[in-house]
């Protein structure tokens, strides 16, 4: 069995929950509020910022240097993706925020900036695989069960697309490189940060769709 395969299963039931979450639940069926949509897009803005910044970092300390030049590229591409968000949505539903990262998107950014820098490039590499594993599959699932036509098709495409798979697979030869040649230890604190990571993924949509504020 392929270690991915051993992450997949340990972090089903977070899976499980972020198909079954309303956000996505009526992404798919097209009912989504729009306002709560822009709360997400403005979220997700701030947090494809920070996650260039985490996938540069990981990088700088891979073990090749084809191994950085993925990274360096997947930080690359989700820069490309951050601007296309300003240059289409951004535009189309006049988003104007200026109210910073939700406590969702601060945790989620944090942790994967601090797991860049400071925990092991294999763990790095288990943190930041669910950016890439969670979104293909859930991108995949709802583009399979959507209902026609979705106000939401651009976002679905672009993560259900091929594009984004040979990333999505790159990332994951990757981790299944490292795995294989690191210790049990290693293994063991991969799987601890594959699965907060997945975590934050279902707290990053919840969120979301909570319209999440911090305290006064
Ligand atoms: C929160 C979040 N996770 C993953 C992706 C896909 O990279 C994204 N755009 N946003
Ligand atoms: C995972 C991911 N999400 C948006 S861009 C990116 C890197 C893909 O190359």
């Amino acid at each position: 069995m392929k270690f991915t395969d051993h992450l997949w299963n340990a972090a089903l039931p977070v899976y499980d929950n972020i198909l079954a979450h309303p956000f996505n639940q009526e992404m798919q069926n097209g009912t989504l509020p729009i306002e709560k949509f822009k709360f997400y897009i403005y979220q997700d803005s701030l947090y494809l910022a920070d996650f260039a910044k985490a996938l540069a970092t990981a990088g700088t300390r891979a073990n090749s240097s084809q191994q950085l030049l993925d990274f360096l590229l997947f930080a690359q591409n989700a820069i490309i993706v951050e601007r296309v968000l300003h240059e289409s949505y951004f535009q189309e539903y006049a988003i104007d925020f200026e109210s910073g990262k939700a406590p969702g998107c601060f945790a989620y950014t944090n942790y994967l900036l601090t797991a860049s820098a400071f925990e092991s490039f294999e763990v790095a590499v288990a943190a930041l695989l669910p950016c890439f594993w969670i979104y293909k599959k859930v991108g995949d699932h709802i583009y399979a069960n959507q209902t026609t036509p979705n106000p939401y098709q651009n976002w679905i495409d672009a993560y259900a697309g091929e594009e984004f798979a040979v990333s999505v697979n790159k990332a994951l030869d990757i981790c299944n490189t490292l795995a294989e040649q690191a210790s049990e230890i290693t293994r063991q604190k991969m799987t601890e940060a594959y699965l907060t990571a997945s975590k934050l993924e279902y707290i990053f949509w919840d969120s979301a769709y909570r319209l999440e504020t911090w305290p006064v």
